[in-house]
Order: C-alpha cells, then sequence, then structure tokens
C-alpha cells in the first residue's frame, strides 16, 4: 500500500487537488484497460469535486460511475447520494445512463438491494466466487464519528467479510454500502476530509493504537493507492504517519 497524507490550506485546496487525483487515475485507467470505473461517496464534502469534474472534458462513454453507500431512501431524496452525485456531476455531462450504476433503494428489504447491487457488480467486473471487485477510483469521506462509506461504529456491517455489499445501519436506519475488503480491493483510494469536527476522530484514525470498530476508517488498508486529503480545518495538530 502507497499510503499518503495531505492537509491543504482551505477547501478549494483540497477540492483542486482532489480533482488533480482523480483525473489523472481516470485518465490511467483509461489508458491502462479502456474504461474508468469510480465509485462515490455522499455526504456534503464531494459535491465541489463533482462540479468540478462536471466540467472536464473526458471520454465519458468510458466512465464508469457506481456508489460506495447510500442511504435508504428514495433517488429524488435530499438524502440521497445519487441524488447529489446526479445533480453535481452526473446530469452535466453526456455519459450514457447505462455507465451509471447507482445503489438500489426500492426493495422492501435493504437485505435484497445490497445483495442486488453485488450481483450487479459481480457481473460487470465479471467476478469469480469469493472475488472482490477492483475500482480504479474509490472516494470516500470520513464522518466525525469516524465511520466511512455506511460502516458505522461498531455496527454489524464492520464484521462483513464474505461480502461486496451490505447492510449498513445509521443510528437504526440502513443504508446500503460497500463491505471492508471491497474497499480495500481499490486500486487508489482519496479520502476527503474537510472542518474542524472531524479532528478528533482524525487524530484516532491515525493514531498507532486505537479500536478499530470505534473507528470504522482504521480498517481502510486498500491494496493499491491510500491518498488522505484534509483540509487545515481537519488536520490542525494533528499527528502525521511518518512516511
Ligand atoms: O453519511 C455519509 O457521510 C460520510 C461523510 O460525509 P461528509 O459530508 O462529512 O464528508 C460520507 O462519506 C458518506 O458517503 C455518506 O453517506
Amino acid at each position: 500500500m502507497h499510503k499518503k497524507v495531505e492537509v491543504l490550506p482551505d477547501l478549494a485546496a483540497l477540492v483542486q487537488r482532489s480533482l488533480e487525483l482523480t483525473l489523472a487515475q481516470m485518465h490511467n485507467a483509461i489508458q491502462a484497460r479502456g474504461l474508468c470505473t469510480i465509485a462515490l461517496s455522499g455526504g456534503s464534502t464531494p459535491k465541489p469535486l463533482y462540479e468540478a469534474i462536471a466540467a472536464q472534458a473526458l471520454p465519458w462513454e468510458k466512465v464508469h460511475v457506481f456508489w460506495g453507500d447510500e442511504r435508504y431512501v428514495s433517488p429524488d431524496s435530499p438524502d440521497s447520494n445519487q441524488r447529489m452525485a446526479r445533480q453535481a456531476w452526473l446530469d452535466k455531462v453526456e455519459i450514457p445512463a447505462e455507465n451509471i450504476h447507482p445503489m438500489p433503494t426500492s426493495a422492501a428489504d435493504p437485505a435484497d438491494a445490497a445483495l442486488q447491487y453485488e450481483t450487479h457488480l459481480k457481473e460487470f467486473f465479471q467476478l469469480k466466487s469469493g472475488e472482490f471487485p477492483a475500482l480504479d477510483v474509490n472516494l470516500l469521506g470520513m464522518g466525525d464519528d469516524g465511520h466511512t462509506a455506511s460502516l458505522f461504529p461498531h455496527t454489524a456491517a464492520l464484521q462483513v467479510c464474505d461480502r461486496i455489499v451490505t447492510v449498513g445501519n445509521k443510528d437504526g436506519q440502513p443504508r446500503i454500502t460497500f463491505t471492508i475488503p471491497t474497499i480495500n480491493q481499490a486500486r487508489c483510494t482519496i479520502f476527503l476530509v474537510s472542518g474542524a469536527n472531524k479532528q478528533a476522530a482524525l487524530a484516532q484514525v491515525f493514531a498507532s493504537v486505537a479500536d478499530d470498530y470505534t473507528y470504522p476508517a482504521r480498517f481502510v488498508q486498500p491494496q493499491g493507492e491510500l491518498w488522505w486529503l484534509l483540509d487545515r480545518a481537519a488536520g490542525q495538530g494533528l499527528q502525521l504517519p511518518e512516511e
């Protein structure tokens, strides 16, 4: 694993740096394999990045967009991660509809929705039994409780190792989420973390000893590149790991 932590002066610089890295990875993937697979995060932090990507001239027919987690709401809900990404990015570019792979949220049982998405990923990536998809780019955020994707502290989803997608639990509300092995299979993982409210959790995520189940972002140890992009408000006073 190649791990790099950068503390940027402010949110604008964080967005610019994440844009550079994301575009470089997308171009590399297209050159190497003829297409790019990217998984999106939700929340508010990545929205300006999505807006910036929308302004790029990319071979959109070669870009396939997935989600790493989704709230269990209708796609037109203000809480939907899909809706945010469509409004900020996907609705503004000429990407074929079949290249957009949202997490389903209409099954009566969220476990069925998780299975549907897992089946879709297995087909798309032509996976054999027991294999996990290697996304070219996996964009992640981190909540002030240390959660990432929809892997919340001390929830059952953290222990799911034999599934690509599972059901997360945010205060009793279901979410759909990549599992830790799926996250850790990505070729390039980019965390975007902004705001002083993330400082305390970040300190625990970067501590040499802390409880992984209390700070789930600690589980993210991908086989490929790992970038932590922090703005100064989030990264202030952080003891950074030795490189
Ligand atoms: O609920 C969620 O929150 C996290 C963090 O969001 P942020 O706005 O604080 O960056 C996000 O990564 C995740 O995808 C989302 O569902």
